[in-house]
């Protein structure tokens, strides 16, 4: 049996969801203790414990400590199951949260997972929808990782209740080195900001979604303009879709991303649409001037999979605790040792 120190690091909800999907992946008993000890509210939450559910359920495993404010985790999984799964968060819990506590394991299953989650798709602290679909699945496809995410509708906080399918193919990982991406950046000797063997390619340009549901039209429109605004000063072309929906639960939010760096951000009551689209933008804009290949955020989401994957690396222009931990994590049940070098102001991570 494997024992984790719930504090660790980051000791947030990222360590148990790690270690739980690395459970699932080696077949190791796992204990976690001190869960979320540091945290304001410690203890496993409410979408902690949906998300370890889900995990339970698809690898037919005994658990104990499933419950709110629960600070130690036993978790002995059985075999990985393919099929169908219901899944009901409730509220606005985040669906792609819940994901990230699975996603690891299921290359690994003999038969295809197909599930349909109802919960948060665009909340606080986790990836958007948009993100896990246009960022972080697209750079595990790099890895020969076989997921789609499909987006019905949305849930925002506090009502939630969005509605995704995912479908996840059984599939054989390998090493993938992410490289820095030219973008379409316009500059004196490329006008018109063409990727550099000249061609405008979809993966060089900054894409985005504005959304919003039952608030007016012009709410997505404002965010959406005010982000093309500032990347047209910062010199980079955007194509930014807006869309307006009337869903089960009201919000609004943008989520924007080029090659591997992504960048969102939510309305909220009293906050301008302008702002939103702003900060989405700077986000966007930091990561592409720094010049690494990954983003902050997907940089510790690609952890476990390079080491499933081996022969992996990326750069990224700050190492997060959220990353050092969770190759802290994945250390413990994979033998694999993390390189980390400082390389011209960005951080390389690699694994062999
Ligand atoms: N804006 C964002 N874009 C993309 N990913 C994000 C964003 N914000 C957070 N994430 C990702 O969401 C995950 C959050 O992990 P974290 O441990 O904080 O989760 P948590 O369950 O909310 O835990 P806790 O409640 O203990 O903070 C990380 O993988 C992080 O990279």
């Amino acid at each position: 049996m494997i024992e984790i120190d719930g504090s660790y690091g980051e000791g947030g909800g990222q360590l148990v969801r790690t270690a739980v999907a690395l459970s699932a992946v080696t077949g190791e008993e796992i204990k976690v203790t001190n869960i979320r000890e540091n945290r304001p509210n410690p203890g496993l939450k409410q979408q902690h414990l949906k998300a370890l559910e889900t995990a339970a359920k698809i690898c037919g495993a005994r658990v104990s400590g499933l419950s709110q404010g629960s600070s130690e985790l036993f978790f002995a999984p059985v075999e990985i199951k393919g099929g169908k799964y219901n899944i009901d968060i409730g509220t606005a819990g985040s669906i792609t949260l819940l994901l990230q506590c699975i996603m690891p394991a299921l290359p690994f299953v003999e038969e295809k997972v197909e599930l349909t989650i109802r919960g948060g798709t665009d909340v606080a602290w986790s990836p958007t929808i948009d993100y896990l679909k246009h960022v972080t699945l697209r750079a595990l496809e790099q890895f020969g990782y076989a997921g789609s995410v499909t987006l019905k509708e949305r849930g925002y906080y506090p009502r939630g209740g969005g509605s995704v399918s995912a479908v996840f193919e059984p599939c054989k990982l390998h090493g993938f080195h992410f490289r820095k991406t030219e973008g379409n950046k316009k500059t004196e000797s490329n006008p018109v900001g063409e990727g550099l063997k000249g061609e405008k390619s979809m993966m060089e340009e900054i894409i985005g979604v504005s959304h919003a549901s039952n608030l007016p039209a012009h709410v997505p429109a404002r965010q959406a303009e005010s982000a093309r605004s500032l990347f047209l000063e910062a010199g980079y072309d955007a194509r930014i879709d807006v869309s307006s929906s009337e869903f089960f639960s009201t919000g609004s939010g943008i989520t924007l991303w080029k090659g591997y760096c992504g960048g969102s951000a939510l309305g909220k009551k009293g906050l301008p649409a302008e702002k939103v689209g702003r900060q989405a933008a700077e986000e966007v804009i930091k990561e592409l001037r720094a010049g690494a290949a990954v983003d902050i955020h997907l940089a510790d989401q690609l952890i476990p999979y390079m080491a499933l994957a081996g022969n992996s690396s990326f750069t990224v222009r700050e190492l997060t605790l959220h990353a050092a931990t969770n190759i802290w994590v994945t250390e413990q049940f994979l033998d694999v040792k993390f390189k980390i070098k400082e390389k011209e102001g960005l951080f390389e991570v690699s694994v062999g």
